[in-house]
């Protein structure tokens, strides 16, 4: 399939790390590390997705300083309103001027038993908010070893966008993380991401349409680090990054947001 006009996204999923003043303290650094590169980001969108707990001050921080970063949250309940002691709505999320929030993360998936229809309901949820979720999908090491990782995956994608309209599923971004690469240093090749998004590509075409197909966002993520930024973003179906560890260190994340520049051997 040709490569469309795909911005790429690179988002920092911040996970359970730093407190509000020291979310303030990251975003504020990394906002002036990129403007001080003069980073467009029209050509490469950056977010950050920080823990609930931080977003009212990531909110005013970016508010206030007109920041070009977008954020976001890792969670979202299905439900609206009510006795759902720990839940945060997407409502809520969407007030605090989320662009993003991530859903099916594999940490969600192991740590507290989501499954692929809880998935489908809040990446549907956040859609309804106005919000794009950003919907994780990524196999095992077991599986990886029977190199069934290309079927896994695309069970994982039909069964999170089942239901979903086709102009609700091209605002979707689909987050490929295998998890034996999640926080090990272990970091799949580019080749072995491109494998994967493009079997996600060609399943969105056939399931939903050619044109969603090639407008949809498919990011890596996994032990991404500055150095290793380039070669998997060279692939033609990795649309950015999700970004766990390296988004905490400035220096790496902008460096990993600037990836362009670095091949064309700007100043790092
Ligand atoms: O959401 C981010 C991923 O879990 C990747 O985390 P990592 O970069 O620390 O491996």
């Amino acid at each position: 399939m040709a490569e469309a006009a795909r911005t790429p996204l690179m988002a920092g999923n911040w996970k359970m790390n730093l407190n509000h003043v020291e979310a303030v303290h990251l975003l504020q650094k990394l906002s002036w590390t990129l403007q001080d590169k003069k980073h467009d980001f029209e050509r490469v969108e950056v977010a950050v997705l920080p823990p609930f707990t931080d977003i009212r001050s990531v909110q005013t921080l970016v508010d206030g300083d007109r920041m070009k970063i977008k954020y976001g949250a890792q969670d979202v309940s299905t439900k609206d309103a009510g006795a759902f002691t720990g839940e945060i709505s997407a409502a809520m999320l969407s007030k605090l001027g989320c662009t993003y929030v991530l859903t099916g993360h594999s940490e969600r998936r192991q740590y507290h038993g989501e499954d692929d229809a809880l998935v489908n309901a809040k990446t549907a949820k956040a859609l309804e908010a106005g919000l794009v979720p950003i919907m994780c999908v990524g196999e095992g090491l077991e599986i990886r070893k029977e190199n069934g990782q290309v079927e896994h995956v695309l069970a994982q994608v039909d069964a999170g966008l089942a239901g979903l309209k086709q102009d609700d599923v091209r605002k979707v971004v689909i987050a490929y993380e295998p998890v034996w690469a999640i926080g090990t240093g272990e970091v799949a090749t580019p080749e072995d991401a491109q494998e994967v998004n493009s079997a996600i590509r060609a399943r969105i075409e056939e399931t939903i349409s050619p044109s969603v197909a090639d407008s949809v966002r498919i990011l890596y993520g996994g032990s991404v680090k500055m150095a290793s930024a380039g070669g998997i973003m060279a692939q033609p179906d990795v649309d950015g990054c999700l970004v766990g560890g390296a988004s905490l260190q400035v220096d790496e994340f902008a460096g990993i947001c600037r990836y362009l520049d670095l091949q064309l051997g700007y100043s790092s």
